[in-house]
């Protein structure tokens, strides 16, 4: 028998999904036992030699890991905000593990040769598994589709593809996108957003949402229909071509509208909201503080209540968190000419369980399913977002639901010191990652 490269981990008193504390036992990369059996057999590896730590965890919530379809690790070309090393720290400690870093780098992710480098660095680093996402688009501009298949065929094995910070607007190519992913089962990934009702590529650009506040404030607005009828097209499009399509951060209650609409007519679409969109509001624009400079805007509070009850119903399938690092002095400008982006993998688990478990909207199984098990089955992994069962592979988190902290971006392992959280206490804390049966943190702090 060969030795383990990792020690195994006895977990003692955890509570998975929030239920009946239980042991867990890890072994091997997987989850050797669940239960009462958990402790006899980690008699019987220690008595064969193996080693085996206790992680004692008693009011702790056991979660498999979290996965985000949404990140921006700006590697390469923007190392000045975040790389994969920084942002693979920040999604270990957030809880995530597995993170798909979105294809607006520099240059930008529409090759072989990007997706594989991007892929190889979070192999280096480590501490969460990096899947690149390619981009639709040549540049991102829009015109000529991208080599999906060469991308879907490299060592990065590409499944999901998006303009994100654009949107695939030629309906055309979007056809295109959607009936060429489906070859090798893969899926089209929206930022939905009409250009033209968005000023996109004019002197005025739309700088919040487009509501009461804009016109107080008199900043060109954003306005919901520019999202909506791009995802009311698009799910036609994926109907048609009988595709598969996941809306990228869904902020209106409009989209949720449309979305269930879609579900309802069979169509196959998923749909993701941030952690952000569930809570803030176009209310702190008056601040002009650009730390709240997002795209899609922060909307009303009629769309955070819509968003929260599409989220428990189903109609919005996971949590996305955009987590959008910026250098500071691309934040700490003038609201126009602040870069758009928040930061978001070491606070999406607080605010989800403030904003959807703490009012009783959600239990802990279904935080699983939005931040594990739905956005893995999205993307065909097998060995995340699994249930936290014997035999399985062990990636999974412990939780602290008791803990608060005050959110303190200087402390975030993330070099963007965006996050609109700043200062605010939020409930949760992360306790421990398990990566493929590795503790990547451990008592909150990264091994
Ligand atoms: N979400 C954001 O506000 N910013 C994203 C891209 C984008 O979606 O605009 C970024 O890459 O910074």
């Amino acid at each position: 028998m060969t030795a383990p490269s990792n020690p195994a981990l006895l977990i003692t008193g955890a509570r998975p999904y929030g239920e009946q504390p239980q042991d867990l036992l890890i072994a091997e990369g997987r989850i050797a036992a669940v239960g009462p059996e958990a402790s006899s057999h980690a008699e019987q590896l220690r008595a064969q030699g193996t080693q085996v730590e206790t992680l004692e965890a008693e009011g702790q919530i056991a979660l498999p890991g979290l996965v985000d379809l949404h990140t921006h690790l700006r590697e390469p070309g923007r190392e000045d905000a975040e790389t994969v090393a920084t942002g693979s720290r920040a999604a270990a400690l957030g809880g995530f593990t597995a993170v798909h870093a979105m294809a607006n780098s520099s240059p930008v992710a529409d090759t072989a040769g990007v997706v594989e480098q991007v892929h190889r660095l979070g192999l280096d680093a480590g501490y969460t598994e990096v899947y690149p996402v390619g981009a639709v688009t040549v540049g991102l501009a829009g015109e000529q589709l991208a080599e999906l298949g060469a991308m879907a065929e490299s060592s990065a094995q590409v499944r999901m593809f998006s303009d994100d910070g654009h949107c695939v607007h030629n309906p055309v190519l979007m056809r295109r996108a959607l009936e060429y992913v489906k070859t090798f089962d893969g899926f089209i990934a929206q930022h939905a957003q009409e250009p033209a009702l968005t000023g996109w590529g004019t002197e005025t650009p739309a700088q919040m949402n487009e509501g009461c506040v804009s016109a107080e404030l008199g900043l060109p607005g954003w306005p919901a229909v520019a999202e909506e009828a791009i995802i009311a097209r698009d799910v036609l499009l994926a109907q048609h071509v009988g595709s598969r399509l996941h809306v990228c951060h869904v902020s209106t209650r409009g989209s949720v509208e449309i979305i269930r609409w879609a579900k309802e007519r069979g169509i196959d679409v998923t749909a993701e909201v941030t952690p952000h969109h569930l809570i803030l509001t176009d209310e702190l624009v008056r601040s002009y503080d650009p730390v709240y400079k997002v795209n899609p805007p922060l909307r009303t509070e009629a769309d955070v209540h819509a968003l929260r009850e599409g989220l428990a119903d189903g109609t919005i399938d996971v949590i996305g968190t955009d987590h959008a690092p910026h250098p500071t002095e691309a934040k700490e400008c003038e609201w126009s000419q602040a870069a758009m982006g928040m930061t978001g993998l070491e606070t999406a688990l607080s605010v989800v369980q403030m904003t959807m478990v703490e009012t009783g909207l959600i239990d802990w199984r279904r935080v699983a399913e939005i931040t594990s098990a739905k956005p893995a089955e999205i993307y065909r992994h097998t060995h995340q977002g699994r249930p936290l069962a014997a035999g399985e592979a062990a990636n999974l988190i412990l939780v602290d639901p008791a803990a608060r902290r005050t959110v303190d971006p200087l402390q975030h392992a993330s070099k963007g010191r965006n996050s609109p959280f700043r200062g605010m206490e939020l409930p949760g804390e992360v306790r421990a990652t398990v990566l493929n049966g590795r503790a990547v943190v451990r008592e909150g702090a990264l091994v």
